[in-house]
């Protein structure tokens, strides 16, 4: 599909969208320098002999200071005290490059119309709100029926870094796909592949129904289990610090932790990565996530799930991809690249990113999903 003549979707047609500079910003942000991908999903490591543990740890730290941000820090990093109607305006500011998705919704709908739609949902800061104990990050009842409703209306899965029990957990919906560890543990339809899978088993559901699974880092299993009790250990004594099992990645949380200690926090996990030159390290929302050195992330999961849902290479499909997280870039840019879908990103501070949307926080999202839901029912004959 050629957005960029697409008339009926003029949103997508303003230049400062479709900007190159936009899209680099990202090219550099989950790979870092030295990484060399090789052939298949692996890719090996060289930028350890020659980065400084000085550079690696002050590196870590600015990128903990400035994950999840708020208004009156963004103010403070950049030097300049603004009141918060400057943040607001600088939001609104902000959303002419990032139109919300529910302000263009007429647009969306009218590039949608005749095409199917293919609905990727990320967890945390996107179908929950952000909250300071990630073992109690529920989801509210009205936001489980808005899923639930638009899952009924179009292929739905979600894309999350937790494990995939764990979000299934939460979710608690069985009318979508999930894919947990960042994507590294899909649950999808049984889908004759024109690609060879070789990670790809034939499985069965909790309702005994029949699924591929596909867990591209299932020979990592034994080392992240390692690592997440290392990390547990090591960091037992920092008051505020948690270690989460992702299964194929370990979350080392500092949300709770005195900024303080942070240093502390990233030196640890530095000391115990030197050990395992196939895991790295990405950032998130106050939370260092430790994960294999693999060429698979949540974009890859949004490609496979199209192929499994036999929307590949189609171009009546419409791909949309709402996520909060820097780990949900990938996603973005894959759509973005591949100019066959749309990235909404939530947030409520201006940051850049490859999604063509926003929404403010899980509220909009809901609205959004309902708004969906009910535009499919006015269009279905
Ligand atoms: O891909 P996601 O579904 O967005 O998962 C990313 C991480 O989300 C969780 O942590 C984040 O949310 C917590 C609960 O609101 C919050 O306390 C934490 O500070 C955030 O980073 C989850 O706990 C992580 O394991 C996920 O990797």
């Amino acid at each position: 599909m050629d957005r960029k003549s697409n008339h009926s979707a003029p949103v997508l047609t303003d230049p400062t969208l479709m900007s190159k500079s936009r899209l680099g910003i990202h090219s550099s942000l989950y790979s870092p320098p030295g990484v060399v991908f090789s052939p298949g999903l692996f890719i090996t490591m060289q930028r350890k002999k020659s980065i400084k543990l000085e550079d690696v740890r002050s590196s870590w730290l600015d990128s903990m200071k400035s994950s999840s941000p708020t208004h009156r820090k963004i103010a403070k990093d950049s030097g300049i005290e603004i009141l918060s109607a400057d943040a607001d305006a600088a939001y609104r500011n902000w959303m002419l490059k990032y139109p919300s998705a529910l302000s263009a919704f007429e647009h969306i709908t009218n590039y949608a119309k005749g095409k199917r739609l293919a609905l990727f949902l990320d967890y945390d800061g996107t179908l929950s709100p952000i909250v300071d104990n990630p073992d109690c990050a529920f989801m509210s009842n009205a936001m489980r029926a808005a899923v639930r409703n638009v899952a009924k209306c179009f292929p739905t899965a979600i894309i999350s870094g937790r494990s995939r029990d764990k979000v299934f957990e939460f979710v608690g919906l069985t009318e979508l796909y999930y894919a947990g560890s960042h994507g590294m543990d899909i649950m999808g339809p049984v889908q004759s592949m024109s690609n060879d899978h070789p990670n790809c088993i034939r499985s069965t559901d909790k309702q005994g129904k029949e699924v591929n699974l596909f867990q591209p880092a299932s020979e990592f299993l034994p080392m992240i289990d390692e690592v997440f009790r290392s990390l547990v250990e090591i960091t037992k004594e920092i008051k505020g610090a948690e270690v989460e099992n992702n299964k194929f990645c370990v979350s080392v949380h500092y949300r709770n932790v005195d900024e303080q200690s942070w240093t502390t926090i990233a030196q640890y996990v530095h000391d115990i990565l030197k050990d395992y030159p196939r895991l790295r390290l990405t950032h998130g929302r106050k939370v260092l996530e430790v994960r294999p050195v693999l060429d698979w992330d949540k974009g890859k999961a949004v490609e496979f799930l199209l192929e499994s849902l036999g929307l590949s290479n189609c171009d009546d499909v419409l791909p949309i991809y709402v996520g909060d997280d820097r780990t949900d870039e990938d996603a973005f840019k894959v759509l973005r690249e591949g100019n066959h879908g749309y990235g909404i990103l939530v947030s409520s501070a201006p940051k850049e990113s490859a999604a063509f949307y926003s929404l403010r926080d899980p509220s909009e999202v809901m609205e959004f999903l309902k708004s969906l839901v009910l535009w499919k029912e006015s269009s279905s004959p």
